[in-house]
């Protein structure tokens, strides 16, 4: 991204520019924390990689592709089809099984349910260390356990980027350690690009790169 501003109630009094001209870089397969005060534009950035929200000016570029200027149908399948998004609450549907959660993005994506997705989905949660729990409800599954439900289905579409936002947030430092990793090992195996919001600095440190966001600037740019 070059320039990107945001700026939130453009027009009214109360207008806030939050980013004011980020510019950074995010190679394939680069494990990248994004670290930062309370406040300072971390989700906002995020939100804004993950096209989950537009910048105000400047430019973002997902894949090669150049996304501002793009319509809303045409944001969805690059969202779709590159990134995938693990949340601080896990955001699961609760009266779904993990293995349904798992397949929800294949579904959503494919508009159709087949085999191959039950399949697939299965095998990601194997990958989790969750095989004997794929048909439990979401909702009787522990927090460690859902958030890496989460990260499965994160992985669904096999993303090229996976955006992370204090997904060790709610967790005990075990249940951390264990999300974090599989984090890595999607980086490491699959050569995917993460970008992990934390306030932990012990896991930050783990990471290829640290990224401070202040004040909606970043400290170390590109
Ligand atoms: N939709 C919105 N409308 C108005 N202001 C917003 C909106 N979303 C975020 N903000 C403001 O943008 C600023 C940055 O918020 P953001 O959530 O990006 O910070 P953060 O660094 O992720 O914080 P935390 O570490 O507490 O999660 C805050 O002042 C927040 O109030």
């Amino acid at each position: 991204m070059r320039g990107v501003r945001k700026a939130f109630n453009v027009g009214l009094p109360i207008e806030t520019e939050v980013l004011h001209g980020i510019d950074l870089d995010v190679v394939p397969g680069e494990f990248c924390a994004v670290m930062g005060p309370s406040g300072s534009g971390k989700s906002t950035l995020l939100n804004i990689i993950g096209l989950l929200d537009r910048p105000t000016a400047g430019s973002l570029c997902i894949c090669g592709e150049e996304t501002v200027g793009l319509d809303d149908r045409a944001i969805t399948r690059l969202r779709g089809h590159s990134i995938g998004f693990v949340f601080q609450y896990h955001n699961l549907l609760t009266g779904f099984t993990a293995l349904e959660n798992v397949m929800m993005p294949m579904i959503g994506s494919a508009g159709f349910i087949d085999q191959g997705m039950a399949a697939r989905a299965s095998e990601l949660l194997d990958s989790v260390g969750l095989s004997k729990w794929r048909g439990n409800l979401a909702t009787n599954l522990s927090g460690g356990q859902q958030q890496r439900v989460a990260v499965a289905r994160a992985l669904a579409m096999n993303p090229r980027l996976l955006l992370a936002d204090e997904p060790t947030g709610n967790l005990d430092t075990k249940a951390a350690d264990a999300v974090f990793a599989l984090l890595h090992e999607a980086n490491r195996k699959e050569g995917m690009a993460v970008l992990f919001v934390t306030h932990n600095a012990t896991l930050a440190q783990r990471c290829d790169r640290i990224v401070q966001v202040v004040d909606g600037r970043l400290l170390n740019p590109a």
